[in-house]
């Protein structure tokens, strides 16, 4: 049985996580940063990673898109989107007035996941905006604190299942500032995996250097792709972090790298003088509601 290191029991990636293999065939290696989660793969002790790489509302998850790229070497193996729907999670009994009602006027601290944090700005404004708010390595971990610390005027952002994991109750709902928030994970490790959902596309990730002092190169680096209409997804641009100003073009093709095309599209990029690095090349899977199997 493989094993897949992830995010606490109770984090979006963990649910994420159970939802692709259908809660089968897989041994969730739980660790407390994503950082831990990284190198667990990358020293060989887990066989893949769980990544959040990309959100509806905060976009690139560039730390984590820091690590794929400058700390370890590990190809994407699969691709997958996930909602995250975080809520306003508390002690039994706590913010609630003598009519049950829910108060947040004696909410000291929020804690959370910055990601999940940042989802959640317009909420925290309008609702407890005197709240220090106080990031953590995931949403779990945040519920756990809070978990510890009854009685302080402590409330943790997190989703349902986080709030189950660890017995606190949810006293505001679904409060990420647009319903549409979902999560893009990747999984990550030395080999191909058998995953139990029929796959809804292909994608190769490729990191291309452009070369220096040669107006027009993105230009006709896009055109590679664009004469053979290979289509992309996503072109962003992120620090080489050797020279002030130099930058990566992280660029998603909708096609495997086995296509006809693609390889072809590589080679002209590469002479052109740029240098190609591929990322994976790997199935992706959409969300589909009525087939979710959490448990
Ligand atoms: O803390 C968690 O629950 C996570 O799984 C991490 C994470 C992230 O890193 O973006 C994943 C998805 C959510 O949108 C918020 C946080």
């Amino acid at each position: 049985m493989k094993s897949i290191a992830v995010l606490p029991e109770g984090t979006t990636s963990h649910e994420a996580l159970l939802y692709l293999m259908k809660g089968e065939s897989c041994r969730p290696a739980f660790h407390k940063l994503i950082s831990d989660v990284f190198l667990a793969t990358a020293r060989g002790e887990s066989d893949y990673s769980v990544i959040p790489i990309e959100n509806t509302i905060e976009g690139s998850v560039s730390m984590h898109m820091d690590w794929l790229i400058h700390e370890v070497d590990l190809p994407m193996q699969a691709e997958w989107i996930y909602p995250s729907i975080q809520n306003l999670i508390v002690n039994p009994g706590e913010f609630r007035n003598a009519e049950g009602k829910a108060d947040y006027s004696g909410i000291t601290k929020i804690l959370s996941h910055p990601v999940a944090m940042a989802q959640c700005g317009l909420f925290i404004r309008a609702n407890a905006p005197q709240a220090e708010l106080e990031t953590v390595g995931s949403t779990s971990e945040a519920v756990e604190i809070v978990k510890n610390n009854p009685g302080r005027g402590w409330a943790a952002i997190g989703i349902e299942l986080g709030a189950r994991t660890h017995g606190l109750e949810i006293i505001a709902p679904k409060i990420t500032d647009h319903g549409n928030n979902f999560t893009r994970f990747v999984l990550v490790g030395p080999e191909k995996l058998q995953i139990p959902r029929i796959s809804t596309g292909s994608k190769t990730s490729v990191l291309v250097t452009l070369p220096e002092d040669f107006p027009g190169a993105l230009h006709q680096v896009l055109s590679a792709f664009a004469w053979r209409r290979l289509n992309l997804s996503r072109i962003e641009s992120l620090p080489t972090k050797k020279k002030l100003g130099a930058y990566y073009f992280y660029i998603d093709v909708l096609e495997p790298l086995d296509s006809v095309l693609l390889p072809a599209a590589i080679e002209e990029i590469k002479a052109l003088g740029c240098m190609v690095r591929i990322l994976g090349s790997y199935p992706t899977y959409t969300y589909e509601e009525e087939k979710a199997e959490v448990q």
